[in-house]
């Protein structure tokens, strides 16, 4: 284990938190190990095939240079079309590995760290991963064996990489376990067109296991580089350097736990080939037991206090936690000068480990301040103490940026840092952003470049014993860019710009004598109307323009307490920022600093605390109080405290407009707030074009049009066209790309991606805020849930529909999908629209035989379905329809 902190801690968060809270996702590429964003492919083997590349040019008998060096250097990425690396997978790999690539974290780290993540995803062993490796600038030499080679030869080049024959014949088929050759690629290894999307396996399996050796030795053997069109071509590589020594070595790897043995130490010896003459590789990486993350010290207005917050992550693997707490040193020495506890924010995993990561906020004297803390740990009943090899976590309080009054907007960046005014060095801001490279050698490498830009920041005002600077900079985009600031030896630094608010709050004014801010632990309730004083108190807010205050609430059980909507902002969130984000919604309220829940309903789980544990400032303004860990700072429409229990006439209104029959344009706009919803779920019309992003129903995929959330059919898939499952990565995007080419697609249970020409009987639209799960591939997207489908469907299609609208037969409100089939002889039907009372709009496709007739080919159909509203056969619509449909109903 590292002492904190230490230059491998990026390195071990990429590689352990993978999924779930403050999660990475570096090994979720990789998982399920089959997985893939292309047909007939494997990222994991990908991954795998370019940490050999990579290394295979090494040449440990020539001398090195610092820019053209050998082993895992990363250099492949400038070597990408020297003829030597066929096939799309090594871009690929490169740019996701583009996304993790930082000041901390070396490409070629991630080229090792790929090695051990998709033989891990794909259920190998643990490849043994240390950090240090130092990226290449260029292209090095050639030397990737090919196929064609020959025994001898493939020989000589492992020789030159270090390896002798049966450390080649072990490396080769550890690797040839995973994925396999694509036709397209190599032609005269596997024909194409005779296999599944072109591209045949080396074994039975995508997994790790030891079948391309046992099937080797054993048969029946079907791997192309053994058998098949590669032996008459020449090509049948993995024979060659199989049988080079009669096949003793690859006999030995037919069991599954020597093969496994075998592997691990074949591999990791693999990883390890590095210039070492530039770099000294780390230990081997192990979890920290307790890690600080995510630190940062906040000067408060009036100079008296700092407020001190992160995280602390406790690996969890064996043994569940039950407290966490943080013993902090003051800057004078003195230990145990107070204690901070943090409270459990949410779970993170990796391949074999699992995290629990604990929050902490809290405010300290300025003038005792902290050096350094401690961590106590609380499982089954023993308390471990985890002073970081002895000499605590260390705090520095000379240079910290202020979140709060930093921010970022329209490529504007404007930082503002304490500095303890002791420090006399001059204050720099720099920020690192990540550039596509213009050239390389001999093609431009898929990596980016890291750019980093200084400027000296401007001194302002002093507040208690600080002084404020800042600085701002233009044209600096905010993916993938750090940030920090420095004087002299001391910083705070290597933050993500993504974390910073768009509106900086104002910086917190000069120290007075007479400024008391409110650090007492009990909390009072202020009206904010009574307030004659110029100078803000931190209290709570009454009211918040039509909103007021409802107390401090807890989460509901499993659920949250608002459920209709969220956004977070770490850094700027205000009461008042979460009243405009849930502008038109019953409740808002805020959580842990930083987060703002929307709702029509609270959930009835969720119930009032004791005021005082509603104990956070709000980020973007001190005076203000923003909820805690699991507790919402609550404000509910005052407009709905007048009324116990209001019957509320709502309106659906349904607008029609197809105007001519030359335009030819038919749109459907609805309001999506249900007229009985109970907690619903807003969409995001095209009004809302926001910098950050949020959860929001998606109104358009690619091509397709947000249909709403649709049930499963009556013993049926509701879209049996097509269907592709992935629990991991699944996004909107990923299933509109798997069913392109289908007139429909929808995402159910997160994962489940369904394709189909139409959904098929007694599938139906139902409550939009029934479908609430988010995709495990982006997080501002809904994924429908268990039996709902968040549903699309082809925008062409409706936008096609022609000429004027027309009732064709009366409708009566008990007709059947069925029979609407009879009457027109349709091919068939699409509930377009189906409002949750009486509206049903349909999209019909007539028979084809039908436009010999000259009739239209689809027509849009409108069935009203109210008794007192049925539509009489030939009522034609011409220019704007608008049908208004009155309910009154309960709302609770
Ligand atoms: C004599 C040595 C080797 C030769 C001639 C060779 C050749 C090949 C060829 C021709 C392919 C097909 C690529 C494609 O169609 O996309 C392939 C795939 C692959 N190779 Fe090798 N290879 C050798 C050694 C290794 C080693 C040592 C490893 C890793 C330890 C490895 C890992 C892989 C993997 C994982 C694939 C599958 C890639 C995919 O499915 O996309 N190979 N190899």
């Amino acid at each position: 284990q590292f002492t904190w902190p230490s230059a491998y801690d990026e390195l071990e968060d990429v590689m352990f938190l993978i999924t779930g809270y403050r999660s990475r996702g570096f090994g979720t590429f990789v998982t399920p190990c089959s997985a893939s964003p292309f047909v007939g492919r494997q990222t994991a083997a990908e991954w795998l095939r370019a940490g050999f590349h990579d290394m295979s040019t090494t040449n440990i008998y020539w001398a090195t240079t610092a820019t053209v060096h050998g082993g895992i250097d990363a250099s492949l990425a400038y070597e990408l079309n020297d003829g030597e690396n066929i096939g799309a997978g090594f871009n690929s790999t490169f740019l996701t590995y583009a996304g993790f690539y930082n000041s901390q974290l070396p490409v070629s780290d991630l080229v090792a760290l790929g090695v051990y993540a998709s033989v891990r995803a794909c259920g190998g062993p643990v490849i043994p991963m240390r950090g240090g490796r130092v990226d290449a600038t260029a292209a090095g030499p050639m030397g990737v064996p090919q196929p064609q080679n020959g025994a001898g030869i493939f020989s000589n080049q492992f020789a030159r990489m270090g390896f002798n024959n049966s450390a080649m014949i072990q490396m080769t088929a550890c690797g040839h376990t995973l994925g396999g050759v694509h036709a397209g690629n190599f032609p005269t290894i596997v024909a194409p067109g005779t296999v599944a999307n072109d591209y045949q396996l080396f074994d039975s399996t995508e997994e790790w296991d030891s079948l391309v050796a046992s099937r080797y030795v054993n048969g029946p053997d079907t791997d192309p580089l053994a058998v098949g069109i590669s032996t008459s071509s020449g090509r049948n590589s993995d024979f060659a350097v199989f049988n080079i020594d009669k096949n003793v070595t690859i006999k030995t790897m037919t069991p599954t736990d020597a093969f496994n043995k075998q592997c691990q130490a074949i591999l990791q010896e693999m990883i390890e080939v590095v210039d070492t003459t530039l770099v000294t590789l780390s230990s081997v990486i192990v979890p920290y037991e307790v890690k600080p993350s995510g630190l940062q010290l906040t000067l408060l207005a009036g100079g008296t206090q700092l407020q001190f917050s992160g995280y602390i992550r406790v690996r969890t693997t064996t043994r569940s936690v039950t407290a966490v707490q943080l013993i902090y040193t003051d800057s004078s020495g003195n230990a145990n000068a107070g204690t901070i506890t943090a409270s459990d924010a949410g779970t993170a995993n990796g391949f074999d480990d699992s995290f629990e990561f604990y929050s902490f906020r809290a405010n300290l004297p300025i003038a005792s301040s902290i050096s350094s803390f401690i961590i106590t740990v609380s499982s089954n009943g023993l308390t471990q103490t985890y002073n970081n090899g002895g000499n605590g976590f260390p705090v520095s309080d000379s240079v910290i940026v202020q979140t709060p009054q930093s921010c970022i907007a329209n490529g504007k960046l404007t930082v503002v840092a304490a500095v303890r005014s002791t420090v006399t060095t001059p204050v720099n801001m720099t920020v690192t952003q990540k550039v596509a490279q213009t050239a390389g050698s001999p093609i431009t490498s898929p990596l980016p470049s890291l750019v980093s830009t200084s400027s000296i920041m401007t001194k302002g005002a002093a507040v208690g014993p600080y002084t404020l600077y800042s600085v701002s900079m233009t044209g600096v985009t905010v993916a993938g860019t750090k940030y920090g600031v420095s004087s002299g030896s001391v910083s705070d630094a290597f933050k993500d710009l993504s974390d910073l608010g768009t509106a900086c709050a104002a910086s917190p004014p000069v120290a007075s004598s007479s400024t008391s801010t409110s650090a007492s632990s009990t909390k009072t309730s202020t009206s904010t109307s009574t307030l004659s004083s110029v100078t803000p108190t931190l209290a709570v807010k009454l009211t918040i323009g039509a909103y007021s205050f409802q107390g401090c609430y807890t989460e509901g059980n499993g659920v949250r307490a608002l459920a209709a909507g969220s956004y977070y902002n770490y850094t700027g969130m205000t009461l008042e920022q979460c009243a405009s984000d849930c502008t038109g919604y019953n409740y808002w309220g805020v959580e842990y600093g930083g987060e703002c829940y929307c709702g029509n309903t609270l959930a009835a789980s969720s119930t009032l605390a004791t005021l005082s544990d509603c104990s956070f400032t709000c980020p973007g303004n001190v005076y203000e109080y923003c909820g805690a860990g699991n507790r919402l700072e609550m404000y509910m429409l005052s407009s709905l405290s007048s009324s116990s229990s209001s019957v509320v006439s709502s309106t659906t209104s349904v607008s029609i407009s197809s105007t001519s029959k030359t335009t030819s344009s038919v749109s459907l706009s609805s309001t999506k707030t249900s007229s009985t919803s109970t907690g619903s779920k807003t969409s995001s019309s095209s009004a809302s074009v926001t910098a950050s992003p949020t959860l929001a129903v998606k109104q358009q995929v690619g091509s397709y049009t947000f249909q709403g959330c649709w049930t499963e059919a009556t013993n049926a898939r509701a879209l049996s066209g097509a269907s592709y499952i992935d629990y991991n990565a699944m996004s909107l995007e990923t299933c509109a790309a798997n069913c392109a080419g289908w007139n429909y697609f929808g995402v159910e249970y997160g994962g489940e991606c369904y394709c189909g020409t139409s959904p098929n009987t007694g599938s139906i639209s139902t409550t939009l805020s029934d479908c609430s799960f988010t995709c495990p591939g982006n997080q501002y997207e809904y994924c429908g849930a268990g039996n709902r489908l968040e549903m699309y469907m082809r925008s062409s299609l409706t936008s096609s529909s022609s000429g004027s609208l027309r009732v064709l037969h009366k409708l009566h409100e008990n007709i059947h999908e069925q029979q609407i089939k009879l009457i027109h002889e349709i091919e068939h039907l699409t509930v377009l629209h189906q409002s949750r009372h009486n509206l049903l709009l349909f999209l019909i496709n007539t028979h084809p035989n039908r436009a010999r007739h000259k009739a239209p080919d689809r027509e849009l159909h409108l069935l009203f379905l109210h008794d007192r509203s049925d539509l009489d056969a030939g009522t034609e619509f011409g220019g704007v329809l608008q049908l208004h449909v009155h309910d009154t109903r309960d709302v609770r």
